[in-house]
């Protein structure tokens, strides 16, 4: 590795999420295609991840972080994916709506609910943005529906409404499906639901729905992301289907620093 090197400048490290996140086998996966001997990826959590990003970009500091769309640090900082011509990171992905077996038989209108969910990622950026500016996820996640109600209509379209039954649904704590989980939430609600969130990690949060403990997640990010947990659990669980496409995962950095491809961590 010459002087002066992109990995110097960044001690090797590459600042990633929590540890259970398909971005971080991808990495790993990366680490090995590209033969990043020298380089470690450094786990935590989103918010850790996006609190190191505003650090190192408030200083124009080098920074390589796992990145995914939709974000909402990619329209609050200028960044760029690194090319990945192995394939790494795979290609266009898709979010998933993943629900437990017997889920429609035992809530038919949830169920429907989750079938015909189905966004754009302008629309989950709107909620992303408010909660990064300081709203509560489920205030956010209210103003949202308050101002699509005619998207949330065809989400519950031809649904009858329900009188308290419960709904669970588990999610990670990642700002995307923070977003998605509270308005579905909200929407389940409004139809009668008492809806309880539960945040863990990915593991864990495939096997809830996989062991029925869980009655949904809404971050399915197939086919490369979660690959290996449907692998693990697939015939557990009910893909009820797709609530986002044109998604994508990578390593990301700030615009001004000049390496373009993940081949370019080798210098
Ligand atoms: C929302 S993150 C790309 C999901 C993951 O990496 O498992």
């Amino acid at each position: 590795s010459g002087s002066g090197s992109v990995g110097e400048s960044v001690n090797y490290k590459i600042t990633g999420i929590d540890p259970g996140a398909g971005i971080m086998e991808a990495t790993e996966r990366a680490i090995e295609d590209y033969d990043l001997e020298d380089w470690e990826l450094v786990s935590g959590s989103g918010a850790a991840m996006t609190a190191a990003l505003k650090k190192a970009y408030d200083k124009e500091e080098p920074i390589i972080i796992t990145g995914w769309n939709p974000h909402w640090m990619f329209s609050k900082y200028d960044l760029k994916y690194l090319e990945d011509p192995e394939g790494s990171y795979g290609g266009e992905e898709e979010i998933h709506t993943i629900g437990r077996l017997g889920l429609k038989e035992d809530k038919p209108e949830a169920y429907k609910v989750l079938q015909q969910f189905h966004w754009k990622e302008e629309d989950m950026g709107a909620v992303m943005v408010d909660i990064q500016e300081g709203a509560k996820p489920e205030d956010a996640a209210k103003k949202w529906v308050e101002e699509n109600q005619d998207k949330v209509d065809e989400w519950t379209k031809g649904v009858d409404k329900v009188d308290g039954d419960k709904f669970k649904f588990i999610y990670v704590s990642w700002d995307s499906e923070i977003a998605s989980t509270n308005v579905v939430k909200t929407v389940l609600e409004d139809l009668g639901y008492e809806v309880e969130l539960s945040q863990v990690e990915a593991g864990p949060m495939y096997t809830a729905v996989a062991d029925g403990s869980a009655d949904a997640l809404l971050a399915g990010w197939l086919p490369v992301t979660h690959k290996t947990y449907l692998e693990k659990f697939g015939d557990k669980l009910d893909d009820i289907g797709v609530s986002m496409e044109g998604v994508k995962i990578g390593l990301a950095v700030p615009e001004y620093m000049n390496i373009d491809s993940i081949e370019d961590l080798k210098e």
